[in-house]
């Protein structure tokens, strides 16, 4: 088989930015024109120069996760003998370099995403001054000349960004996904091909050479694809015009039947050479639309760092010995000096300190300035002194048993009698020796007052010693958590902290939802998205497998995680199966019960303690209120949930009848009367319940029921579901409305579900404990949604049709809210005063359990209504879009949720919303007799935006869009 010529024997035309990008693309290049130049029959020659070459000059990859090969396939050796083995040195060479270029492309596009979901300021940011100096001169330049011609120089700011960002994103996910394509056909080969290989090489290795030539053609024309649309409308020059073609393989061997050894070594060199040919092609697109590196992007920080350092270094020469100054020795020394005083006054000393107070406290040490032994001879005296008096006076002997306090009482009787006749007595009665024995009580008892007073000084003495040393405690502390996150690891998900464990749990997370997109995809006929996703998920692969291999082999679980790992990446493997691996794995990541036992100890401790960690353990760790109430017993609120007292709802704010809800008959829809008892209480209310909707109490139950099994799941499945993370795309569970945002956060979790009827198969993904209930109460949820609107919708002289449809009802979401036992309900809420910001919202309260729903009375008053819950009824109430719509005709209402102490509550609330690009403004029928509308034109994607981008207040949101002069 001859070689064929080189396809791009010429330096690549591109200008590759940076050196970084050239020495890989002239190596390649080098290097294709050596082997050129050697002839094929050479060809272990070329062999071993061309192994020795890439040894020596390109970056040494290990491929960890396995090839999904028989384990007794011959590995590739240095010394590389069978053909088989030097096909296994190939196929290790080919997946290493797709992973290891995947990561790189990933890694840009998270950074990219990143900056893309910041706010408009971050965007700006990220324009001048993150992108080197020479776009900080240039963006700087237009943006001032910008904001001197036109007042929208920020707008366009933003817009450049966000366009330079998207284009970047764009192409990086077009590489990502011809390379996940590409990953994912060669894994399945090999996956079909293994025991063959090892069977009959002579026959299976030339097909699978073949198969790797259309392979890498497949690649060719994709990326071609890519190129073909590029060209014309990137912002990105010259990154288009560097076409990729790879060496072919002679038509005649393209069948793949049996190959002399010569045709085989040619083919393997081929392999060689597209390689390394996708690997130049790649860093050069990749390196166009990476993120920008370190130095770029902090390129301010570093300059600011270097001229600092610069003056400061010659602050230091002129103070130093080379200019003659001694300041430096000078300061050297006092800093010496300083350093032992600090140690002697705050560590040494106050150690000593408390060593002698604790021996002398211990031990009999130093005189007080009263001692016990004084106090009892001066008791000592008093009792006899009462003893001779009361034996006297009485004349009767005094038992041995009778107190001071006795004999005291005696004396002060015969004083009384002795003060009759004062005189008399003092001359020839007992008065003076009453006197005598009051004066020894009254130096007992200083005696008695001062030998306490010493014990508390003594006490306080070791207090002080001890806040003496409270700094080399706490520097003590500082050290020793430096050293155990060193001695952990705990930055990197390869470590053992506790840190790297919530990374590899993520990692673990992003496999499972890569399983089931793909089982979705492949339920759809999708199979280009399937091959896709499947291609991305033997990366998260192999990702997880190279954190995972050190902790996992300290512990002595590699061999059973490894294979969980490969049974993972099994192409025929069950979806159900491999999810069950998954739960498995996440298992493993745990520690061995002492440690669980001190973690909970000191999760326990944490959250108790302090705000942040509640956060931490509550948002980041995705545990929700349930998780915190499930792993501690409260007795008191933890901080973070203590609303400031306005935000509470105090009872004196509630009115105490409950009847002022309107509760309307629905069983004949097209009653007049229920129109118009609906519009009436749309109009002054903006809540009402309806009953006799023809849906069935059972039904309502289930759902309720189904809500509950799902926060009934271990927290482990629940928080797959976390926002940010979430297995499914359509729905994410979380906490709060905002709780990045909200200062104080709100007692409830809730799970959101989006009804997307135009996408097949939305619901797959869905938590199985409770995916049917979700699904069907959306059904029954519709057709009412759409009656009611209906009817208000005529009210207003308007009808439901195509233009406003996707406005009233365009998309569908449904909450599960939970809200758990709360230990101090009047100090928290469940959730927040807000009014609803789409259309309507109907709502299922759960009977039999305490409502803590409460509706504002009136717009302008602080008061409000408890709203009962009636079994089988649902609670209709209107959002902040239809009073837009309706320009204030009807009104949104504002709500509250209170908690419970003693029990737990669900509720169930479905939201008709318009979709995301939607422009919401009032109908055009309602401004008909010159009407002036009340609110701005504004797209329901920005109003959602506003909305959960800072804390929830009433109806702020509405307010924002109101045009001024039109407040009521
Ligand atoms: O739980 C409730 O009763 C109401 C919840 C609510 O207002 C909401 O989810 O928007
Ligand atoms: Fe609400």
């Amino acid at each position: 088989m001859d070689s064929q010529p080189p396809a791009n024997e010429s330096p690549p035309s591109t200008t590759p930015s940076n050196i970084g990008d050239v020495v890989p693309l002239y190596s390649s290049y080098l290097w294709n024109r050596v082997a050129s130049l050697i002839p094929t029959s050479n060809s272990i020659i070329l062999g071993k120069f061309s192994n020795l070459f890439r040894q020596t000059f390109t970056k040494s990859r290990r491929v960890s996760f396995p090839l999904p090969l028989p384990s007794e396939f011959p590995c590739s050796s240095p010394n590389i003998s069978s053909d088989t083995s030097r096909i296994y040195a190939v196929l290790e060479e080919i997946m290493a370099d797709v992973l290891s270029n995947l990561h790189d492309i990933q890694k840009s596009l998270d950074f990219w995403q990143s900056r893309a979901e910041g706010s408009n300021a971050r965007k700006a940011y990220f324009m001048i001054f993150e992108r080197g100096p020479v776009a900080f001169v240039n963006e700087s330049k237009n943006f001032v000349r910008k904001s001197l011609s036109e007042d929208s120089a920020m707008q366009h700011l933003c817009q450049s960004s966000s366009s330079h960002m998207s284009d970047r994103m764009r192409v990086l996910m077009e590489l990502r996904s011809s390379l996940a394509s590409f990953l994912a056909q060669l894994y399945v080969e090999l996956d079909k091909r293994g025991e063959d290989l090892l069977k009959n090489p002579e026959k299976s290795l030339p097909s699978l050479l073949a198969v790797i030539n259309r392979l890498f053609s497949n690649l060719e024309g994709s990326f071609s694809h890519l190129h073909a649309v590029r060209e014309s409308d990137s912002s990105i020059d010259g990154s288009y015009s560097m076409p990729l073609v790879f060496d072919r393989l002679p038509e005649i061997n393209e069948e793949g039947s049996q190959w002399t050894d010569c045709e085989l070594t040619d083919a393997i060199n081929l392999v060689h050479k597209n390689l390394e040919k996708l690997n130049s092609y790649l860093s050069v697109m990749v390196g166009k639309h990476r993120k920008p590196r370190r130095m770029t992007l902090y390129w301010v920080r570093y300059t600011c760092g270097a001229v600092g350092l610069s003056v400061f270094s010659i602050w230091l020469l002129r103070h130093s010995s080379l200019m003659g100054s001694s300041d430096i020795d000078n300061w050297i020394h006092d800093a010496k000096e300083a350093t032992m005083s600090f140690f002697s006054d705050h560590v040494e000393q106050p150690l000593l300190a408390i060593r002698d107070e604790l021996f002398d406290t211990f031990r009999k040490r130093h005189k007080g300035v009263m001692e016990t032994e004084e106090v009892q001879l001066t008791q000592d005296s008093l009792h006899r002194m009462l003893r001779n008096f009361c034996e006297q006076d009485t004349r009767e002997k005094i038992p041995d048993n009778a107190s001071d306090q006795e004999m005291l009482e005696v004396v002060m009787n015969r004083y009384e009698k002795e003060l009759v006749h004062p005189i008399h007595n003092l001359l020839n009665g007992e008065l003076a020796r009453g006197l005598l024995i009051q004066v020894q009580k009254l130096k007992l008892d200083i005696e008695t007052a001062m030998l306490e007073l010493d014990q508390i000084l003594r006490a306080n003495e070791i207090n002080f010693a001890i806040l003496a040393a409270l700094p080399a405690f706490f520097l003590s502390l500082g050290m020793l958590t430096l050293l155990r996150t060193w001695l952990k690891q705990d930055s990197r998900a390869q470590g053992r902290g506790r840190i790297a464990r919530i990374h590899r749990r993520l990692l673990v997370v992003e496999i499972e939802k890569r399983i089931m997109q793909y089982q979705s995809y492949i339920e759809q006929g999708r199979d280009k998205d399937a091959e896709n996703v499947f291609g991305l998920l033997i990366y998260s692969l192999e990702r997880l497998y190279r954190v995972v291999e050190n902790p996992a082999r300290t512990s002595g679980e590699w061999d059973l995680v490894k294979q969980d790992l490969i049974e993972l990446g099994k192409p025929q493997q069950q979806t159900s199966y491999k999810l069950t691996v998954t739960q498995r794995l996440v298992k493993h990541q745990r520690m061995p019960p002492f440690f669980s036992l001190l973690e909970m100890v000191k999760q326990t401790i944490l959250a108790m303690t302090s705000t942040t960690d509640v956060r931490e353990f509550v948002v980041n760790q995705r545990n929700g209120v349930k998780g915190l109430v499930d792993s501690l017993k409260l007795t008191t609120l933890p901080s973070p949930y203590i609303q400031p007292p306005q935000k509470r709802l105090t009872s004196d704010k509630i009115l105490s009848s409950s009847s002022q809800i309107p509760v309307i008959d629905v069983s004949n829809w097209n009653d007049p009367q229920v129109a118009s008892e609906i519009c009436d209480a749309a109009a002054k209310l903006g809540l009402f319940q309806i009953v006799n909707h023809g849906i069935a109490p059972v039904e309502l139950k289930a759902l309720v029921a189904a809500a509950r099994g799902f926060y009934q799941l271990p927290v482990e499945e629940r928080s797959r579901y976390w926002k940010g993370s979430s297995v499914s795309e359509t729905a994410w569970l979380t906490t709060s409305f905002s709780p990045y945002k909200d200062s104080v956060l709100e007692w409830r979790d809730y799970i959101k579900f989006e009804f997307l009827p135009q996408r097949h198969g939305f619901d797959d993904t869905w938590p199985p404990v409770c995916k049917a209930q979700v699904t069907d109460h959306f059904k029954r949820m519709k057709p009412i949604a759409n009656k009611i609107l209906n009817i208000l919708i005529n009210n207003l002289n308007s009808t439901i049709n195509e233009s406003n449809q996707q406005t009233l009802m365009g998309t569908m979401r449904m909450n599960f809210n939970y809200y758990p036992e709360c230990p101090e309900p009047s100090l928290a809420i469940g959730t927040g005063r807000h009014s609803d910001i789409n259309t309507l919202t109907l709502l299922l309260q759960e009977d039999g359990v305490l409502s803590s729903l409460y509706a504002r009375a009136t717009e302008d008053g602080d008061k409000w209504i408890h709203v009962p819950p009636i079994p089988g009824a649902i609670v209709v109430n209107i959002g902040d879009v239809l009073q837009i719509m309706s320009n204030d005709r009807y009104r949104s209402v504002e709500h509250y949720v209170l908690v419970n102490k003693s029990c737990s509550r669900v509720s169930v609330p479905v939201f008709c919303e318009p979709i995301r690009d939607s422009v919401i403004q009032p109908l055009p029928e309602v401004l008909e007799n010159n009407e002036m509308a009340r609110y701005r034109k504004v797209v329901y994607s920005d109003y959602l935006k506003t909305f959960f981008e800072r804390p929830h207040d009433g109806k702020a949101n509405i307010e924002s869009v109101k045009l001024q002069g039109c407040g009521l």
